[in-house]
């Protein structure tokens, strides 16, 4: 088993970007930017804003074609202080995706109650003046516009629409503070962290099942097993991620395993699904997926995982037969999980099928 226990750079951020394919550097820039409120601080300075008004997108006419403009934070600190507002209103703002060079493009509702600003909202109509556009509803809008557009401007009306809607824990009732990105809510006073699909972490039980990827890839001869530090010793288990709100399962198996080993998907293929309710309830999705010959060195997010590395299909076979893997742990082989897990079921049907046809990512 060639174990890399992830030597990561850190270079300014989390990784060096160097070897790392394009989708990846950015799925793991966009990572840090959640994580790190000061990264995500620092990545407005030289961002772009895409405007909305009570959960409508602003487009402009430009010939004959509609598209949604950007505005930088200097030029969106300037026409809120002409409508007399203070610019904490940015703080409502959240991240929905980068451009391949890294720069962050965010979203900022201008009609929504600002929980960060006591000015009231915008007018819609003064706004529409300045603007030269008009806050148009995004089914309407997403016949006018191109497809990056359309898909982020659902994605960022959706991430709006949930922090709207998520202003108080449903435990102390107190006001919840979200993070610089807007991947996430925390309630200072219960400590529950509230993610955008549902209530999730500690007591609170989910009435929702938070959908969940997880991954079997493989490289055509080995298969790629994982270890958080939570982990009992020594048990490996799949990829695993939770489903960012507006994300596709297919754009969420690609993310989580680019953003957790740095690799880039050839193909994938839907396998079963389970409930799963630890620590909350989740949805999994299990899918077999597959990387290209060559294209296998791994690159270890240490802010995820302790530990992965390709697994031979005779070490994982064997790995299946050990009925009790607590017995393991003196003599430090690795073990799978238990077969109620849907990760034992995909591993297992790997081991059977270690060719399963899996279609283009
Ligand atoms: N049934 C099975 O075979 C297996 C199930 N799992 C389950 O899959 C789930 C996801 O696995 P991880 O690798 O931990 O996920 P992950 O790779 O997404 O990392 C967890 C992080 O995701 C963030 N996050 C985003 N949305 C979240 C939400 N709704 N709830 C909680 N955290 C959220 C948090 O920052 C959290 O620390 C876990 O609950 C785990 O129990 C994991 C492996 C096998
Ligand atoms: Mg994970």
């Amino acid at each position: 088993m060639s174990l890399y226990c992830g030597i990561a750079c850190r270079k300014k951020s989390f990784w060096c970007y160097r070897l790392l394919s394009t989708y990846v550097t950015k799925t793991r820039y966009l990572f840090e930017l959640k994580e790190d409120d000061d990264a995500c601080k620092k990545a407005q300075q030289t961002g772009a804003f895409y405007l909305f008004h009570s959960l409508a997108p602003l487009l402009q006419k430009s010939e004959q074609r509609y598209q949604a403009p950007q505005y930088s934070l200097l030029e969106l600190e300037r026409l809120l202080a002409k409508f007399g507002q203070d610019t904490q209103r940015i703080e409502d703002s959240v991240l929905i995706g980068c451009s391949k060079q890294h720069e962050a493009w965010f979203a900022l509702d201008l009609g929504l109650n600002s929980s960060s600003s006591l000015n009231a909202s915008l007018q819609k109509a003064e706004m529409e003046i300045e603007l030269k556009g008009s806050f148009t509803d995004l089914r309407k809008a997403l016949f006018q516009l191109n497809t990056k557009d359309a898909s982020l401007l659902t994605t960022a009306q959706a991430l709006l629409r949930w922090h709207d809607a998520h202003q108080f824990c449903s435990r102390s009732g107190q006001p919840t503070k979200k993070n610089v990105a807007g991947s996430k809510r925390v309630c200072p006073s219960s400590k529950i962290i509230y993610y955008p699909q549902a209530p999730t972490r500690i007591s609170i039980p989910s009435s929702q099942m938070a959908p969940v990827v997880i991954t079997l890839v493989s490289d055509g001869t080995r298969c790629l097993l994982a270890r958080q530090s939570s982990f009992p010793k020594g048990m490996y288990s799949a990829l695993a991620g939770f489903c960012d709100i507006g994300e596709s399962l297919e754009e969420a198996v690609r993310r989580e395993v680019a953003e957790e080993v740095g690799l880039e998907l050839e193909r994938l293929k839907y396998s079963a699904s389970q409930h799963w309710s630890f620590p909350n309830s989740s949805l999994m999705i299990a899918c077999h997926a597959s990387v290209k010959p060559g294209q296998t060195e791994i690159q270890v997010n240490l802010k995820e995982l302790e530990a992965a590395g390709w697994f031979s299909h005779d070490e994982v076979a064997t790995a299946l037969r050990r009925n009790n893997p607590y017995t393991q742990q003196q003599n430090g082989t690795f073990w799978l999980p238990p077969k109620l897990a849907i990760a034992h079921q995909l591993i297992k049907e790997w081991v059977e099928k270690p060719s399963c046809s899996t279609l283009p990512a």
